[in-house]
């Protein structure tokens, strides 16, 4: 292995990237029912309209050669009769006229059928998965998902636009031209037929092979695409550990792959028309040596007419389309079968949090929350949570204190009903919320993360997020009252300002002020914080403090602390320590205890408030 080689491999050990890389699957016909279902809501519009049109062109496709052949030639031309040829010619032109409008008609709706059936798939896909719980997302990463809703999806498009239609057409055209061919004589047919399996090969073995060679182009697109997505995100973290060059190492080897794959997938290709030329030739000979036998030989001694041959050359070239098509439907398929299974096992997902049909729904609440016993794992190995219990009652601010993964996150997922305790039970204002529309839990929490999401759009709007009903006004006040008001009023668009996804164009307590709004806006009964832990300006701090005092005003609150001045406020402060609460009480309780939280404060919290 050259130098080169070994370092691109080392590399390429750096980065890994999950790729969903099962192409095909074996054919299913329970999956492929449920596939076709979704063309259900069209069966009494786009799909007969459809099925009519490719008919009238397919069954003017086959009588043109038989007109053409027994006919004109058989009949008209031997007998030297014009008028006869005449209505021939005039009748034929008009058949193609037909078979030309249903075959315009046929395109037009099969296009309309397919789009609308992959609208409905993907709409399906996405607010199921929009409705699935928290668990759900902890074990896939966002860029897996998305590649199940658009290229699975996607990849179902030709099946539905093309694939279904084309298949009945070319099974229709296949079998009128065998019976035909047959009818018009059996000998020839026979002799023809000898070309048969050589297509088929060609069309499935070759076409397969050709095409799981530009599948592999897509998986090197896929990975490039991850790299560069990874690449361009983490530019800044890249810059400041000075590796771009072995990033550039790194990006070299996937393009190198990338390269190769397409040159392998171009020199398949490129053998796929010889093997269709080849094939054709073949049957051409076979039918001028044998058919000019056969017409030498004469009808009466078991030949056959000039017109016979003529058709017989017509049909032969319209042979090779639908088992061409066939061959490549089947890989289609069995395509379809592995994306399909991908999306039908996100469809089959439930959501791990289950709301019962008699559950109740909070017209208010009050904010009075209870833990009693909780215990909660996210997985089998680890216990995050162990026999908790705590209450909160309504207006009161708690704050959840404790080292990194000590369970403060875990409470406040519990509370929205992120996710269901393993054992005891979650409750506000005397409800488990078990059995509570979970809805109605939502709409009267406001959830407010240290990392803000922004969506792309205006500052409005993404303030609007808390309540779309809001008015511009409502808004605006919100933003007011947290002292937003200002920062957004220095920007060149004010309110109407377009922040991007990440708002890379916000600072930090910039977005956390926004945020607020938002959860102003919402008026929600709880509120769960989790405060920033980065460092921001004295001033900013100073804004967000008495932002702060308003937010919290009249609701219930749980605060992931991390600043001293929120906990010193706070009403109960709770200690945590490996999933357990190990002290709780007031600032001044706390301290004069002198535990767990005396040193906290001493040793984090101190520091933390100095900065
Ligand atoms: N989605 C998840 N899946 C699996 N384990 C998780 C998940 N979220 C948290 N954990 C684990 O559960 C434990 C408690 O995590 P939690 O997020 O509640 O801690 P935390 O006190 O909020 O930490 P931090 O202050 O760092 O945010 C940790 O051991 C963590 O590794």
């Amino acid at each position: 292995m050259s130098k080169s080689k070994k370092e691109k491999s080392r590399h390429l050990k750096r980065f890994s990237y999950t790729v969903d890389t099962a192409i095909e699957k074996p054919f299913n016909w329970k999956q492929m029912w449920r596939l076709l279902i979704y063309l259900k809501p069209y069966s009494k519009t786009y799909l007969p309209a459809a099925v009519i049109a490719m008919m009238v062109s397919t069954a003017v496709r086959l009588i043109v050669p038989i007109l053409i052949g027994k006919v004109a030639i058989d009949v008209a031309i031997k007998n030297e009769d014009v008028t006869m040829l005449t209505y021939l010619v005039i009748g034929i032109g008009i058949l193609y006229l037909v078979s030309y409008a249903g075959n315009v008609y046929r395109i037009k709706w099969v296009n309309i059928l397919g789009q609308n059936v992959i609208f409905d798939l993907r709409q399906h896909l996405f607010s199921h998965v929009q409705r699935l719980s928290h668990r759900f997302f902890d074990n896939r990463s966002a860029g897996s998902i998305l590649v199940r809703i658009m290229n699975d999806i996607n990849s179902l498009q030709e099946l539905f636009t093309n694939g279904i239609i084309n298949l009945l057409m070319d099974i229709v055209t296949l079998i009128g031209i065998i019976v035909i061919l047959f009818a018009l004589s059996p000998k020839l047919a026979l002799a023809i037929m000898i070309v048969l399996p050589l297509m088929f090969y060609i069309s499935t073995k070759l076409r397969r092979n050709i095409r799981r060679s530009w599948q592999d182009v897509r998986i090197q697109q896929s990975r490039l695409n991850s790299h560069l997505n990874e690449g361009i995100q983490g530019m800044r973290i890249t810059q400041s550990f000075s590796q771009e060059k072995e990033n550039a190492e790194f990006f070299n080897g996937i393009n190198e792959d990338n390269y190769q794959s397409w040159r392998q997938a171009t020199k398949k290709s490129a053998l796929f028309r010889p093997f269709v030329e080849m094939s054709n030739a073949i049957g051409t000979v076979i039918l001028i040596s044998y058919g000019a036998y056969l017409i030498l030989l004469g009808p009466d001694n078991g030949g056959i007419e000039l017109g016979t041959f003529v058709s017989f050359a017509f049909f032969l070239g319209m042979f090779w389309e639908p088992i061409s098509r066939l061959g490549q439907m089947y890989n289609q398929l069995l395509m379809a079968m592995a994306a399909s299974e991908r999306i039908f096992e996100y469809l089959d997902e439930q959501p791990n949090v289950e709301e019962k049909d008699d559950a109740h729904e909070f017209k208010e609440m009050a904010g009075h929350i209870e833990f009693d016993k909780v215990e909660f794992s996210y997985d089998e190995d680890r216990v995050a949570l162990h026999e908790i219990s705590v209450e909160i009652k309504q207006g009161q601010t708690i704050a959840l204190v404790g080292h990194t993964g000590s369970g403060k996150s875990t409470i406040a997922n519990l509370i929205s009903r992120f996710y269901d305790p393993s054992k005891g039970t979650v409750k506000i204002d005397g409800y488990d919320l078990r059995d509570v529309k979970l809805n109605s839990i939502r709409q009267k929490i406001s959830v407010v993360l240290q990392d803000t999401f922004i969506f792309s759009g205006t500052i409005l709007e993404n303030i609007r997020f808390g309540r779309p009903n809001a008015t511009d006004q409502e808004v605006i006040d919100a933003a007011r009252v947290v002292g937003a008001d200002d920062f957004i009023q220095r920007l060149a668009e004010g309110y109407n300002t377009e922040v991007e996804e990440r708002g890379n164009v916000l600072s930090a307590g910039e977005r956390q002020l926004m945020s607020f709004a938002r959860a102003l806006l919402a008026d929600p009964s709880i509120l769960i914080l989790d405060e920033a832990t980065a460092s921001i300006d004295t001033e900013t701090e100073v804004k967000i403090q008495k932002a702060l005092g308003k937010l919290l005003k009249g609701r219930t609150a749980i605060i992931i602390a991390h600043r001293l001045s929120t906990i010193r406020e706070a009403d109960n402060i709770f200690v945590l320590e490996n999933g357990k609460v190990l002290e709780n009480g007031s600032h001044s309780e706390l301290m004069a205890q002198r535990g767990e939280y005396f040193g906290l404060v001493r040793s984090q919290f101190q520091m933390l408030d100095a900065i």
